[in-house]
C-alpha cells in the first residue's frame, strides 16, 4: 500500500475531503463558512497578508475537523463501547477543534476592523 502513483494518492486524499463532507454536518458547516469568507476576501479586497492569514486559519479548521472525524471513527471501530478515556479523548479532539476555530473568528473580526472602513469609503458610505 505504500508508495503509490502521486495520482493515485491524490484520489485518496479528495475521497477523504468527499467522505468528510458527505458523513459530516461539522464539516459541511465549516465549509460553508470559510466558502463566506473568500466571499468577504473578494469584497473587501484586503492586503496579502489578510488573504494568506485567512486562508491558513480556515484550511486549519477544516483539517482538524477532518482529523477529529478520522480519529473518532479509528476510536468507535477499536473501541465501540462507552470509556472515560475514550471520552477524555473525544472532549480533546473537538477542544482542538474549537481552539482553532476561535482563532480563524478573530482573524476574521480583525481583518472586517481593519479593510471595513476603507471599503465603505471607496462605496462612497
Ligand atoms: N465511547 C464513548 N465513551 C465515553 N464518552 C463518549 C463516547 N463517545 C462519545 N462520548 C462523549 O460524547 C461526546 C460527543 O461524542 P460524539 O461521538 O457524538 O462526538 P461529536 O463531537 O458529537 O461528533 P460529530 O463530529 O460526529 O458530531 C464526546 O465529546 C464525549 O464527551
Amino acid at each position: 500500500m505504500k508508495n503509490r502513483p502521486f495520482r493515485e494518492r491524490m484520489g485518496f486524499a479528495l475521497e477523504g475531503i468527499r467522505t468528510g463532507w458527505r458523513r459530516e454536518a461539522s464539516f459541511r458547516t465549516q465549509t460553508m463558512l470559510a466558502g463566506c469568507a473568500l466571499l468577504a476576501l473578494l469584497v473587501l479586497r484586503p492586503a496579502p497578508i489578510w488573504w494568506g492569514l485567512v486562508a491558513v486559519t480556515c484550511a486549519l479548521v477544516l483539517a482538524l475537523e477532518l482529523l477529529n472525524s478520522a480519529m473518532e471513527a479509528v476510536i468507535d471501530l477499536l473501541h465501540p463501547g462507552i470509556h472515560p478515556s475514550i471520552k477524555i479523548a473525544k472532549d480533546m479532539l473537538a477542544g482542538a477543534v474549537l481552539t482553532i476555530s476561535a482563532a480563524a473568528l478573530v482573524v476574521g473580526v480583525a481583518m472586517v476592523v481593519a479593510t471595513g472602513p476603507a471599503f465603505l469609503a471607496e462605496i462612497g458610505l
